[in-house]
């Protein structure tokens, strides 16, 4: 199996193109994800991504988590997927439809002098209903609710961009539980679908920082999906303005709620590292 590895902030992945046979009749991606995801046996990655066919859009894909999940949607891996179609003609528009299990998600190729400087997405409009997060529990929508993490109350703010998000703030994002609490929130039965888990510290109306505890793969150093979330959930708590920056261990993603499409619109890079051959049986 031909691969590319990419990365988008340290968020990575191996991407494989699975529009032809045999690849594309291969029903064990689940199995193949955990083995070359991992980071001693394998490649390693926080993701495999396949393009595929799709009948209503430009390209269809589909991402696997490291532990074998699929997720719905994935911000930084749909940047990196669109730089790979783009770069190899797949697609040759410069604004891509992505056929996704979030829906049509559509990313924009910047060029700047013949080269590919960025991917700014249309991330689509964030989910709010809990039943549709989804999350067990009363209530239309999932603000500053509190749960139970080893016996310490703790406000959580929930929401979808496609996958779900749950968001923590702090007052020092380097001093969070991310490892000790992350697994706990991700798995609590509160989130039947499991929660991706998102720690974040304001620092001004234009800032914030965040790490995450993503769901199927453990701590990142950079979540697009989780960016979104978090901008989406500070502008609710009047923290931040819509348009803002968020600061990951990774790097930095430019994040704007646009108030008139209800649209999160992430921007920020995307890179190729390397292109291999993983022996499939
Ligand atoms: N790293 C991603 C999110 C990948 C999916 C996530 N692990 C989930 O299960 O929802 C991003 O950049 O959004």
């Amino acid at each position: 199996m031909e691969f590319v590895k990419m990365h988008g902030l340290g968020n990575d992945f191996v991407i494989v193109d699975a529009r032809k046979s045999p690849l594309l009749e291969r029903t064990d991606w689940e199995d193949v994800a955990i083995k070359v995801c991992d980071r001693h046996y394998g490649v390693g990655a926080d993701g495999l991504i396949l393009v595929l066919p799709s009948e209503i859009a430009h390209v269809g894909w589909r991402i696997l988590n490291p532990d074998g999940s699929e997720p719905e949607m994935c911000g930084n891996g749909i940047r990196c997927f669109a730089r790979y179609v783009y770069e190899r003609s797949i697609v040759t528009d410069k604004v891509i439809q992505v056929e996704t299990l979030a829906g049509i998600i559509v990313p924009e190729i910047q060029v700047e002098n013949d080269q590919v400087v960025g991917v700014k997405v249309d991330m689509g409009e964030p989910i709010f209903e809990r039943s549709k997060i989804p999350m067990t529990g009363e209530g239309d929508q999932v603000v500053e609710e509190e749960i139970d993490i080893q016996g310490n109350p703790v406000k959580i703010t929930a929401l979808s961009m496609g996958n779900p998000h749950c968001l923590i703030y702090v007052d020092k994002v380097e001093e969070a539980p991310l490892t000790e609490w992350g697994p706990i929130v991700e798995k609590h039965p509160l989130f039947p679908k499991k929660t991706n888990v998102e720690f974040v510290e304001v620092v001004n109306k234009n800032e914030v920082r965040m790490h995450v505890w993503e769901r199927g793969a453990g701590p990142t150093l950079a979540c697009g999906t989780g960016a979104c979330a978090t901008i989406v959930g500070s502008v609710l708590h009047g923290y931040t303005d819509r348009k803002a920056t968020v600061h990951l261990p990774g790097g930095s993603l430019a994040i704007e709620w646009d108030e008139k499409s209800n649209k999160v619109f992430m921007t920020g890079p995307a890179v190729e590292v390397f292109q291999g051959t993983y022996p499939l049986k």
